[in-house]
């Protein structure tokens, strides 16, 4: 089987992933959600005229007083009256501005002698100084949040200044999890001779889950045809993601037990290290990835392939960051797989490989920075030579 090289796989992943569907949420829980239709105010926002400031509501023309006190306007409770010649209303930050009145004047600039208000400062620049005119946020019909607009904590003020209790969102895509392997133990317990943690469902789960999936994970299954058929086939998910058991070995089931539950069926050899085994294929409308079990293989595919599918299914951009910084050290001619060195930032910029390359070395994995690119069959590079980086640390695996 010929090498695949992986921006191929990734082309042909993405080929028909797209949003799933949408739903409306209460904004309460939208937090992170991604915008499924533009949305317009139903309201204009401020709906009044207003101050900006504690102070003396005036007419320019007037300035600089002295000024006849008639009346108040607090928020929430207007001043009903009209500003004449020569009259000012006291008001406070956020009352309607009264009718006549064109400018306030801030307290701290206003010496009050009994109903007469005196300029004391030196008052207001220009007129309409410290009022918010009706609309100057938003008008009522304009366009406030755009299509496949990620919602924060700031778009959710937003569009309840505008109007809205709840808001149309793209639906999150379902991924579940399955972990194979008869030496696996879950993780907080101690394995026994043989066995070893399963420490790719927490990690993966936590990746998916940023990655806007909302995630189940079925744990452990053993290397057992019928047992790992029941998981995938009871399972109702947008995205299956199997772990471990994607090579050729006799104990490697999942592509046989995909073909016997009638799944269309990719099996990819891809030109990458750590990660060459891959699988991808559909059961119905449910995808299906199948990731090799080697953890930092397990994490490294997951980041290529299942984290822009993931991503584009729930309507995200699928690109990962990526930085160009000098190689600390010289690197050997590359092999036929594009490799992804585990490494980190020194203090000078440049980016150091870790010495642990092996594909079941988590620790190194957990503390690397940026996973350095080495295209296959690259020449050795040398000291400060430029190379392309996925930037780890620019974005997050956790949501
Ligand atoms: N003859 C060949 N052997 C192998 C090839 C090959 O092309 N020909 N490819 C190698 C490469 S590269 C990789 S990567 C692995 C992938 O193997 P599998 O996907 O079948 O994974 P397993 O054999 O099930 O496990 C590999 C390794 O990972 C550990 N593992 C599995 N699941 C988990 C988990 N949930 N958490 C932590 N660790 C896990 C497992 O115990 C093994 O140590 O195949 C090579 N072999
Ligand atoms: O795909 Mo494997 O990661 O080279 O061990």
């Amino acid at each position: 089987m010929s090498l695949l090289h992986p921006d191929e796989a990734l082309a042909r992943l993405l080929a028909s992933a797209g949003p799933l569907g949408t739903e409306t949420l209460l904004l309460a829980v939208a937090a992170g959600r991604i915008a499924a239709e533009p949305v317009h105010a139903r309201l204009t926002q401020p709906p009044f005229a207003a101050s900006a400031m504690d102070g003396w509501a005036v007419r320019w023309a007037d300035m600089p007083g002295p000024f006849r006190i008639i009346g108040e306007s607090a928020a929430g409770h207007g001043f009903a009256g009209h500003i004449g010649t020569g009259e000012t209303v006291r008001i406070f930050t956020g009352a309607p501005l009264p009718a006549g009145a064109d400018t306030v004047i801030v307290q701290e600039e206003v010496h009050r002698e009994g109903q007469i208000a005196i300029l004391s400062g030196e008052g207001p620049p220009t007129i309409g100084a410290h009022i918010r005119k009706a609309g100057q946020d938003f008008a009522e019909g304009s366009s406030v949040i755009t299509q496949g607009t990620r919602l924060t904590a700031r778009h959710l003020g937003l569009l309840a200044a505008a109007g809205h209790g709840s808001v149309r969102v793209l639906r999150r895509p379902r991924v579940t999890l399955i972990a194979t392997g008869d030496e696996l133990v879950p993780p907080g317990t101690r394995p026994g001779p043989g066995q070893i943690i399963s420490s790719n469902g927490v990690m993966l789960a936590a990746l998916f889950t940023a990655a806007g999936a909302h995630v189940t994970d079925l744990g452990i299954i053993p290397d057992d045809s019928s047992a790992i058929a029941a998981g995938i086939s009871g399972t109702e998910a947008d995205l299956i993601v199997t772990i471990g058991g994607a090579s050729v070995g006799d104990h490697d089931l999942i592509i046989p037990v995909l073909q016997g539950l009638g799944a269309t069926l990719d099996f990819w050899k891809i030109a990458m290290r750590p990660g060459k085994p891959l699988i991808a294929g559909a059961l119905g409308s449910t995808r299906i990835l199948g990731l090799p079990g080697n953890p930092v293989s397990a994490y490294v595919c997951a980041l290529l392939f299942g984290w822009p599918l993931v991503r584009a299914l729930g309507g995200r951009a699928t690109e990962l960051p990526t930085i160009r910084a000098p190689l600390a050290v010289a690197l050997p001619a590359s092999g036929n797989r594009r490799d992804h060195l585990r490494a980190w930032l020194l203090p000078d910029g440049s980016v150091q490989p870790a010495p642990a390359q092996d594909s079941a070395q988590l620790a190194a994995l957990a503390q690397a920075e940026v996973l350095i690119i080495r295209e296959a069959h690259a020449p050795p590079a040398e000291t400060g030579e430029t190379v392309t980086c996925i930037a780890l640390d620019m974005f997050s695996d956790v949501a």
